[in-house]
């Protein structure tokens, strides 16, 4: 943990690399609990889309308005310096289980996550 004594036959540089590596890494725990809980909100929002579309015969995919979405993440991407061709290809995987619980909803399936 920073903050610790050296151990015995560490160098201070290791030991600092050390607390270095664990510091970035409850950054990256805490990164991953935000993405987690956002990724949970997004889907919660998407099974809504889900019942409304069954419940009125729409489509379960709306390729325009990926299109859409798409330009707009990879112009977000290029600003925030990430690689636009892996912020359209989370977009697409997300898309992909999106589409499969709406078509799981219109069959009839409770909650669209399964199957
Ligand atoms: C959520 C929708 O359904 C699908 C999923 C999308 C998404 O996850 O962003 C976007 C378009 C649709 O293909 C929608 O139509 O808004």
């Amino acid at each position: 943990m920073a903050g610790d004594p050296p151990r015995i036959g560490t160098s201070v540089a290791e030991q600092t690399a050390q607390d270095r590596l664990e510091a970035l890494r409850a950054s990256i725990d805490n990164i991953d609990t935000a993405l987690i809980h956002m990724l949970a909100e997004r889907f919660r929002c998407t099974q809504e889309v889900g019942r409304l579309k069954a419940e009125y015969g729409m489509p379960a995919s709306d390729p325009e308005r990926e299109t859409r979405q798409i330009a707009r993440l990879r112009a977000l991407a290029e600003d925030a310096h990430l690689d636009p061709e892996f912020a359209e290809k989370w977009f697409n995987f997300v898309v992909a289980e999106v589409i499969r619980h709406h078509r799981n909803i219109a069959d009839g399936s409770t909650d669209g996550s399964d199957g």
